[in-house]
């Protein structure tokens, strides 16, 4: 049996859509995989690389407040992960609490830090003077206010609602209607080219020199291949130096991405493999 791992605890967005993920992938049905919930997504990344789980599911951008930069320096750490699938899962944002109270009486708010960004509108609307705390994750935010009696609450997914027996005072409180998470499910090996439309993610490490990421793109556009994304972080040695991660529409050994890819080592830009994937195609209900 696979173990895959997940941000957890139980009642997570990330446990949400895992499940979603399954069941739309045959082959995993088959054998339905064993999920391990982890505390944090470097310890749950860490615990594959080492090899402690056979795959990892981890948020990587979401549509309102974009990327989930834990993630993306994560990946750009470990040595032996590829992103084997790519998963949008449509995200609504719950505030939940003890009983029915009105918003004004509502002093600590918990949540993750992704999803307190998705709400910050509302958050600084309706709730100017609660005091906001940031948790591990949604479930663990929900799962702290459930054990208190307080006039606290917490924004994470409907169903942790009933997981952790609180009341849904607002429902979909993030600033866009239209809100989504894209997850990434990571192994330890290159995923095979799919029958229908892969894309490639990249990490280039440009020098901070002038036209080295002009020099970057253009030899993706001389070879007429569609970037996807583009982001930066910070490469973390110093300041205003940054690492680059990008997606581009095909498999990794379609010949003009292996070409862009001989071409940069000529230039000495450094390249890792992130992944070859199947492209995913969200209902049009996310976007
Ligand atoms: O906290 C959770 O419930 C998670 O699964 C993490 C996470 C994230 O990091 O983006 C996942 C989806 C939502 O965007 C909010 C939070």
């Amino acid at each position: 049996m696979k173990k895959i791992g997940y941000l957890g605890p139980k009642g997570s967005f990330s446990e949400e859509a895992i499940h979603l993920f399954i069941a739309s992938q045959p082959e995993l049905n088959d054998s339905l995989p064993e999920l391990i919930a982890f505390p944090t997504i470097p310890r749950l990344l860490f615990a594959c690389n080492d090899k402690e789980i056979d795959l990892a599911f981890v948020p990587l951008e979401n549509s309102t407040e974009g990327q989930v930069g834990v993630t993306m320096d994560t990946l750009g750490q470990t040595e032996h992960l590829f992103i084997t699938n790519e998963f949008i899962h449509s995200i609504d944002q719950c505030l939940l609490a003890h009983e029915p109270m009105p918003l004004e009486q509502i002093e600590r708010v918990y949540s993750h830090e992704q999803a307190i960004g998705q709400c910050r509108d509302f958050l600084e609307n309706h709730l100017p003077n609660a005091q906001q705390i940031t948790c591990l994750s949604t479930a663990e935010a929900t799962h702290r206010i459930s054990s208190i009696r307080e006039n606290w609450a917490a924004i994470g997914p409907r169903r942790a609602a009933q997981l952790y027996n609180l009341h849904l005072v607002r429902e979909c409180i993030q600033d866009a209607t239209l809100n989504a998470t894209r997850f990434v499910l990571v192994g330890h090996s290159l995923a095979e080219m799919s029958d229908g439309e892969d894309k490639t993610s990249l990490l280039v490490i440009a020098e901070n020199t002038p036209g080295a990421l002009y020099r970057i793109l253009g030899e993706f556009a001389k070879r007429h291949i569609n970037l996807s994304r583009i982001e930066s972080r910070p490469s973390k040695r110093k300041l205003g130096e940054y690492v680059f991660f990008v997606d581009v529409d095909g498999y990794v050994f379609a010949p003009p991405i292996q070409d862009v890819l001989w071409a940069l080592k000529e230039e000495h830009i450094s390249v890792k493999l992130l992944g070859s994937y199947p492209k995913a195609h969200p209902h049009e209900r996310i976007f």
